[in-house]
């Protein structure tokens, strides 16, 4: 039998229908989420599809024009009314950390405090101190940290207050790559420790699959798909989400028998009339060049080493556009060469 009370308890935030308009912006148009406890959900999606916009309404800095928030089945912000921020036990961790520069690392992390008394806010402050590894930068300004520092010292403020949910909006973008890798595994992986659900905004497509347990692709105020990670990159639901998560060749052609048929072979397309038309989507790693006749003949264009990728364009006679292949196999060909390339049929799509 299902446990209902398991179902209602575990679904820690809801969204209902939000919509958020600005002059002549639907900024928000319809969104629609249920956010299980202790999830990590990455809002994914280009510049200005609205996920800063539906953070601040989860935050309570904004307020809907239609729709719901509920939180633990509360609602939140709505026709019902709203729970100012400060009473939600919601984080908001910024962008650019946005830390007090007037401030030493301790006080800003006080700073959020003023709600509990003044002992229990140093106790809590010298703990998440110690926690996230801060002791030595403790008496510092803000300009005397580096970035990773900061970073490190917003987290512990928006964390001192013990919120149930942390809301990130890009927390990672202002470090440079190596770094943001690291911080954000320790970072996601304290937050997961703490049992804190997490919403966090990136425009990056990598981090939001290695990042989230739940992945949410927007545009234009609306929620494109939603889904683990996994589901999103190998079934997206429409050509928008294929192409957000990964670069494809794209070979447009006619169906026949339920087929998409190709110069490089016919894969599957249920559904599609005969005669209808159909983009083949092709990942640039389900190709693959055959030293040993296996495939169809293709012509070198250019091949370069990118660090441990190998990349190549390749140019069939009966397709327009050249090829992109990536792979971690070293070809040792050169632009000019022949060769025979084959495809995985797997992971083709059809659109
Ligand atoms: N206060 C505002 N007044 C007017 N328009 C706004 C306001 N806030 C957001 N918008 C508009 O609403 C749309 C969504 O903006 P939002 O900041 O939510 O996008 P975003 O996905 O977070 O973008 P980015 O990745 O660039 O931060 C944009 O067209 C933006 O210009």
């Amino acid at each position: 039998m299902m446990n209902t009370r398991q179902t209602i308890s575990d679904r820690h935030l809801e969204l209902e229908g939000i919509s958020r308009r600005f002059g002549n912006v639907q900024a928000l148009d319809g969104v629609s989420l249920a956010v299980e406890r202790g999830a990590v959900v990455c809002l994914v999606g280009h510049s200005g599809c609205g996920k800063s916009s539906l953070l601040r309404i989860i935050a309570g800095i904004d307020w809907p024009d239609g729709g719901r928030v509920l939180l633990d089945g509360r609602e939140i912000s709505g026709p019902a009314g709203h729970v100012e921020p400060e009473d939600r036990n919601i984080g908001f961790m910024f962008q650019d950390y946005a830390l007090f520069p007037h401030l030493n690392v301790t006080d800003n992390i006080l700073f959020g405090l003023k709600r509990v008394g003044r002992r229990a806010a140093r106790e809590r402050c010298d703990e998440i101190i110690g926690r996230l590894g801060l002791n030595r930068l403790a008496t510092r300004f803000p300009h005397m940290l580096s970035g990773g520092e900061q970073q490190r010292v917003a987290l512990a403020r928006a964390l001192a207050p013990q919120p149930e949910i942390m809301l990130m909006d890009e927390p990672f973008s202002n470090l440079d790559r190596e770094l943001r890798n690291d911080i954000r595994t320790e970072t996601i992986e304290l937050l997961q420790e703490l049992g804190t659900t997490v919403i966090m905004v990136t425009h990056d497509p990598e981090e939001a699959l290695s990042a989230g347990d739940m992945v949410v692709l927007m545009r234009g105020g609306r929620i494109i798909q939603s889904g683990a990670g996994a589901e999103l990159y190998e079934r997206p639901s429409c050509p928008y989400a294929a192409e957000f998560f990964c670069s494809f060749n794209k070979v447009r052609t006619a169906c026949r028998s339920g087929y998409a048929e190709t110069p490089l072979g016919r894969f599957a397309a249920p559904g599609f009339a005969d005669g209808a038309q159909a983009t083949v989507y092709i990942r640039p790693q389900c190709l693959r060049v055959n030293g040993d006749g296996h495939g169809v003949e293709c012509t070198v264009v250019d091949c370069a080493l990118i660090g441990e990728i190998e990349q190549m364009h390749i140019a069939v006679a009966a397709l327009a556009e050249p090829l992109r292949i990536r792979s971690t196999d070293r070809s040792r060909l050169r632009k000019g060469d022949t060769a025979h390339v084959s495809v995985s049929p797997e992971q083709v799509l059809v659109f």
